[in-house]
């Protein structure tokens, strides 16, 4: 595509060289330009884009998008500076593949929790309604039956864009993303054009990179404020920051809620191991997800249907048989009936939530096992409360790695165990291998027990010191069920 082209419309501050040539790719990294590329330099947490220009022009970038101009221009390269090259990729992606968002109804979900389920049922229905759909998740990206494997719960905008784009080509009209706080500080979102915004919920996460909870709102906060008049911004009420989220958008305000008016409200009438029975805008339906947080995807999910024009006891019907996306309430059970759990919980909240629907599912004297960790190179403020909070709610805990990446395990075990009160110090122990924890977890359970591993969910990976392992707690929980209790 010619350069001219993909800056149609695109705010510049300076330009120097030419611009009736052939752009090849767009790319934010020197190590995958090639002859031909447009070259974008950003500012990143560890390093600076604008390092990699001369090794980007030596590679065959013919064009450089920058914020900075380098002291020395080289000849026969064009040189674009902008205010902010990040945003600006977003807006040169959607051009490059021909604004595929304005070419297909692009939902996105923001919040800590709920978003991978959110776009997933979304998705489930849609095309249960009869439409070809697209999907943007942590657990992977879809266009119809085709499984594309996902990198990040949000790509970046060159991905973005090139996925949108296969999904118009294919014949997709919906497609269902989830838009994390950092794909909005990073600008990943930058140029979509959305058809609506739903928000779930915020709670403590992700303080290393937003350093305050105020900078975290805000950051979930700009992707209201960039939604278009045309789209809707759905807001999850019961949550104290739902309101703050649509102060500025010019989008149309809906919400929905359990507790509070909304445009969309709904009221739990059962939770149990079967799934919840509510009241939704007075139809009485039955879903198979168990817990009452997912009391509130369903509405949010529901609304969103409705908003987007389809028929709500059609939306409602085709809901009700919908299954949760993997890793989450997945359950195991063993032959001598424990009951294994595998969920994606790797939040203070999530852990919460799910700990008190088990404890609500709890009868006579089961137990319940609670198995842990916290990542590495992420938020290390939660990890003391996480454990405090497995420890509240279970009989046994034992304390173990989830993704150590770069730091040592034993460290992120230690800043666990300084969550624990004294008083929970007999029922927790601390097993630095996931392996060996879900085993021990598993040995000391009795029929009926519940075992919860939490935190990885449909992972298929321990990921140490750069590397990914084999690890899936599903199949880790099978195992020690079939070793340690098959007669
Ligand atoms: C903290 C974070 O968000 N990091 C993301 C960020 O990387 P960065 O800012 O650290 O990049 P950097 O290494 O400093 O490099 C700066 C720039 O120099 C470029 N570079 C670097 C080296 C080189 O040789 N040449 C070169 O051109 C890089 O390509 C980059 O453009 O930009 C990269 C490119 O888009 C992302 O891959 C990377 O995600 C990392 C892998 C990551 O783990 N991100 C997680 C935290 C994340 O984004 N999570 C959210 C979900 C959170 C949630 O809601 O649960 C997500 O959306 O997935
Ligand atoms: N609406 C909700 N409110 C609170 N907790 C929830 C909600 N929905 C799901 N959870 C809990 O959070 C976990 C993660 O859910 P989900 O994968 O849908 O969230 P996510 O927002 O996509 O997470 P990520 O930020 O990692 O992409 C679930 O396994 C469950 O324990
Ligand atoms: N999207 C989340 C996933 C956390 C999953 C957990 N297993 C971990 O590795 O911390 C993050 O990147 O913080
Ligand atoms: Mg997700």
């Amino acid at each position: 595509m010619i350069l001219s082209d993909i800056l149609y419309k695109v705010p510049l501050q300076a330009v120097s060289g030419i611009t009736d040539i052939e752009i090849e790719n767009i790319v934010f990294d020197s190590r995958q330009v090639k002859n031909g590329s447009l070259f974008v330099a950003i500012g990143g947490t560890q390093v600076d884009g604008h390092n990699f220009i001369e090794k980007a022009i030596e590679l065959g970038a013919k064009t450089i998008l920058c914020e900075r101009l380098p002291e020395v221009l080289q000849e026969n390269i064009t040189y674009l500076q902008v205010e902010n090259s990040a945003r600006t990729m977003g807006l040169l992606a959607a051009n490059f593949y021909g604004n595929p968002s304005k070419k297909l109804k692009l939902v996105g979900v923001t919040g800590t929790n709920g978003k991978t389920s959110s776009v997933t049922l979304l998705f489930r229905l849609f095309r249960k309604l009869g439409y070809r759909c697209g999907l943007l998740s942590t657990v992977q990206n879809q266009i119809d039956d085709e499984i594309i494997p996902s990198t990040h719960t949000t790509p970046d905008s060159v991905k973005i864009n090139e996925l949108l784009h296969e999904m118009v080509q294919k014949g997709a009209t919906y497609c269902f993303m989830e838009v994390s706080s950092h794909s909005v500080v990073q600008e990943r979102i930058a140029g979509l054009h959305f058809a609506g915004g739903i928000f779930t919920n915020i709670t403590h996460d992700h303080l290393d990179f937003h350093e305050t909870f105020d900078n975290y709102i805000r950051a979930k906060k700009g992707f209201f404020d960039q939604l278009p008049a045309s789209a809707f911004a759905l807001v999850n009420t019961d949550d104290k920051n739902g309101k703050i989220m649509i102060q500025n958008t010019a989008a149309r305000k809906e919400s929905y809620s359990l507790r509070n008016i909304g445009s969309f409200k709904g009221k739990i009438l059962a939770c149990g191991l079967f799934g919840l029975q509510m009241d939704i805008d007075n139809r009485e339906v039955w879903f198979k997800l168990i817990g009452a947080f997912n009391a509130y995807n369903l509405l949010g999910v529901y609304g969103a249907a409705v908003l987007l024009g389809e028929n709500p006891d059609e939306v409602l019907m085709q809901l009700s048989d919908i299954q949760p996306p993997a890793g989450r309430f997945e359950q195991v059970v063993s032959q001598n009936h424990i009951v294994g759990i595998v969920d994606y919980a790797h939040t203070p909240d999530a852990l919460k939530n799910v700990l008190e629907t088990i404890v609500d599912l709890q009868e006579g004297n089961q137990q319940i096992i609670t198995v842990v960790g916290c990542g590495g190179n992420r938020d290390a403020t939660k990890r003391p409360i996480m454990a405090e909070i497995a420890c509240k709610f279970s009989n046994r805990v034992f304390l173990t790695s989830d993704n150590p990446r770069n730091e040592d395990p034993m460290v992120i075990l230690g800043q666990m165990e300084a969550g624990v009160s004294s008083i929970y110090m007999n029922k927790v122990q601390t097993i630095e291998d996931r392996h060996e924890a879900i085993f021990e977890a598993v040995k000391i359970a009795r029929p009926q027990d519940i075992i919860l591993v939490a935190g990885k969910g449909h992972e298929t990976y321990q990921e140490i010191k750069g590397v990914k392992h084999h690890f899936d707690d599903k199949e880790v929980l099978q195992e020690a069920f079939d070793e340690i209790w098959k007669k």
